[in-house]
């Protein structure tokens, strides 16, 4: 049954030289119990997106267009009230990159777990309540007695274990990780991983795990989504991602990452960085990195194409998957690409800018 259901979803920051796209269409919708990864380079759009499901934006940004039903229920159409009150952690909870930032550093990590779980449960006392705190502690082997610490006292591996019991106090429907292991050092990452998937699928709650890293959403997610310059580039199940995509960029970050069941991989990075989404214009978004853009890439935006079983594509080359695939796999494909007198997407404002910049000099 769908749970949540984003569609043609815009959400924009206000920047001064105009609108940040940083997310732009996207169509995304995930069933209960399901773990969804978004999975692209910094910069990508993947945060905004995620807070924009729990409406946790910063001031300058805007949802301007598109809908997010979240069971049944319009979230873009809730008053902040009615957000905190009915679905801010409770049914859609975050765990933030850096979980020290997400705690508040005057009130004991204790106390903050039981303002929350008060603040949705009338009848809950504050001995229930962190009773509850206490054995949530326990299940992500935190000693319970830590429970009377103020964050500061917490290294960050324990920070982040108490955020993830934070965010399932109130058992949601909808878990957000953003980066949740990114801040910590790697033996304690694959532990923490562990035991999210773990006490997600004790509470069947659906999640959405955001990564840059795409051994991380092959190892935990159901379908992963492809985030590139604010737009879902291609969907499909984790296997159908990791085995066959079929979009230049998830090829190229399937290359940049290490596969466990091959020693002898050559990591091969993208060259080139992630587009301005100031007025990022007509085009694929990924045209200027992209070694197999041709004419229409520069000039038309690819809309998603459906390649069967849930499996979509924003690319104009999809159909040539085994040309694709097989060039993929090659370094020499990867060079820096010659863009002639091409200017990258998006960034013709900036390098008038800069010109000027130099003449003022
Ligand atoms: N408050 C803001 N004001 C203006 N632009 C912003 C703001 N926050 C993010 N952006 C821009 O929006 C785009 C998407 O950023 P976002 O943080 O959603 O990407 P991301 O893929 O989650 O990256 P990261 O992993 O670094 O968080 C980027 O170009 C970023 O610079």
């Amino acid at each position: 049954m769908t749970l949540l259901d984003i569609d043609g979803l815009k959400t924009y920051y206000g920047a001064d030289d105009g609108w940040v796209r940083a997310t732009d269409d996207a169509s995304l919708s995930i069933e209960r119990g399901e773990t969804v990864g978004l999975v692209g380079e910094s910069g990508s759009g993947k945060t905004t997106l995620a807070k924009s499901i729990i409406r946790l934006l910063p001031d300058n940004a805007e949802i301007v267009d598109g809908s997010i039903e979240f069971d049944g229920t319009e979230i873009t159409e809730l008053s902040d009230k009615e957000l905190r009150r009915q679905i801010r952690w409770s049914e859609i909870s975050m765990i933030p990159q850096n979980a020290m930032n997400g705690f508040d550093p005057v009130y004991t990590v204790g106390d903050q777990i039981v303002e929350v779980i008060r603040h949705h449960e009338d009848d809950t006392s504050k001995a229930e309540a962190r009773e509850r705190g206490r054995e949530l502690f326990d299940d992500l082997g935190i000693d319970p007695d830590r429970i009377d610490d103020y964050p500061h006292q917490f290294s960050g591996g324990m920070a982040q274990r108490a955020m993830i019991a934070l965010a399932l106090a109130l058992s949601p429907s909808l878990v957000l990780a953003d980066e949740p292991t990114t801040a910590l050092d790697v033996v304690i990452q694959d532990r923490i991983l562990e035991t999210i998937k773990e006490m997600q699928e004790e509470l069947n709650s659906a999640m959405i795990m955001i990564t840059h890293d795409m051994s991380v959403v092959s190892e935990t997610c159901d379908r992963i989504a492809v985030v590139y310059g604010g737009r879902i580039v291609e969907l499909a199940d984790a296997e159908t991602i990791i085995t066959n995509p079929r979009h230049p960029y998830t090829l190229g970050l399937r290359n940049a990452f290490p596969d466990i069941s091959d020693d002898d991989q050559e990591l091969i990075s993208i060259p080139g960085s992630p587009p301005e989404l100031v007025d990022p214009g007509e085009g694929c978004r990924f045209a200027p990195r992209c070694p197999f853009a041709e004419e229409e890439c520069w000039e038309v935006t690819p809309q998603p194409e459906s390649y069967g079983d849930g499996h979509q594509v924003e690319c104009h080359r999809a159909d040539e998957i085994e040309h694709l695939q097989a060039e993929a796999g090659k370094k020499e494909t990867w060079r820096e690409q010659d863009l002639g007198d091409r200017e990258p997407v998006g960034t013709a404002d900036e390098q008038a800018a800069e010109a000027e910049v130099r003449l003022d000099d």
